[in-house]
């Protein structure tokens, strides 16, 4: 039993969040045909990496006002309230919002007003993560950081790609890296998850994150599990994302309590729960039942997290003096 634990979630991207419900309702307020998008169960169809991008995509296309990602933050901030976290960040994306036909800034102030909502009704704290999506390419990745820097929102607190790992190298996002971080945005990047341990590496050497996505496969190289010891990286992982696309057989193979033994800042998040089976609840159980982790460990789990968060200093105070000592 989890339900005690106090949680903070890092990484989910919002519109990875949207469940199939809360698809169906706002492709219908639209007439969106939304044909081939579910399985025979109701819940979204896909079998591997790009055809779970591609369900995501379209799902994603449903949401076209700022009503529709205000009903989207305020669901999955009440979701995550419900599962005792204190704490969640969103990764959201521009490029979403201009395929759907909004501006940056109405996206934004529709996710915003839901995270607001959901901190009136429940208390939890949100922020949000701007992102490029890395296999939409170098150049929009760049106008999303140059989008991010010109129209600041005191919700938008970092900055990040997510997409796949296997195309382009780190240095192609350098300069998008650059202005977000001048910005004074938090950064992270997606690394380690369909890419092998160089795919971190490079990360660390030509983005100046302070967190990486996943970053998981570091494992799979000690000298680099040193490294992001030394240098304090924290990583994001995402067990229950990580078993749903095959990269281990189930959670009890996963390495989030070795890369935590080795002395990797380790947290836990949920990237797309509908997709995945997953949710911030349903990660720090199977970290408690499949790999034992005490409920003190669960606990700093969730310290390490809000240590990490992208979230002003007053916040970050505010919650740690929260948790249990
Ligand atoms: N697991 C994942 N990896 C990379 N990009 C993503 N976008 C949404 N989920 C993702
Ligand atoms: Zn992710």
């Amino acid at each position: 039993m989890v339900s005690h634990i106090p949680k903070a979630e890092l990484h989910c991207h919002v519109e990875g969040a949207a469940s199939p419900d809360l698809v169906r309702k706002v492709g219908a307020r639209h007439g969106v045909d939304l044909t081939g998008l579910f399985d025979a169960k109701g819940n979204f169809a896909w079998h591997d990496f790009t055809s779970f991008l591609n369900a995501y995509d379209r799902a994603a296309a449903v949401f076209r006002t700022p009503e529709d990602y205000r009903d989207l933050t305020f669901s999955y901030f009440s979701s995550l309230a419900a599962e005792g976290a204190i704490y969640g960040e969103v990764f959201i994306s521009s490029d979403h919002a201009l395929a759907s036909g909004l501006s940056y800034r109405d996206y934004v102030e529709g996710l915003a007003q839901g995270i607001r909502d959901a901190e009136a009704a429940t208390g939890i704290v949100g922020r949000m993560i701007a992102t490029g999506v890395r296999h939409y390419g170098p150049d929009r990745i760049l106008a999303a950081a140059e989008t991010v820097a010109n129209e600041p929102h005191p919700l938008v607190t970092g900055f990040g790609v997510a997409g796949d790992e296997r195309m382009y190298h780190p240095r192609d996002f350098a300069d998008a890296f650059r202005i977000a971080g001048e910005a004074g945005l938090g950064l992270t990047v997606h690394a380690g998850e369909f890419g092998g341990p160089q795919s971190v590496r490079d990360a660390l050497d030509h983005l100046g994150v302070s967190r990486i996505g996943h970053g998981v496969r570091a494992i799979e190289d000690a000298g680099l599990v040193q490294r992001i010891v030394e240098e304090g990286i924290v990583l994001e992982l995402c067990p229950g994302s990580n078993v749903a696309l095959g990269l281990y057989p189930d959670v009890a193979s996963h390495p989030f309590r070795k890369l935590g033994d080795a002395g990797v800042r380790v947290t836990v998040s949920s990237d797309d729960p509908p997709y995945f089976g997953s949710s911030i609840g349903a990660e720090y159980g199977w970290l408690s039942e499949d790999l034992g982790l005490s409920d003190a460990a669960l606990i700093a789990t969730t310290r390490t997290s809000l240590e990490a968060a992208f979230v002003d200093e007053a916040t970050r105070a505010r919650l740690l003096a929260s948790l249990p000592a």
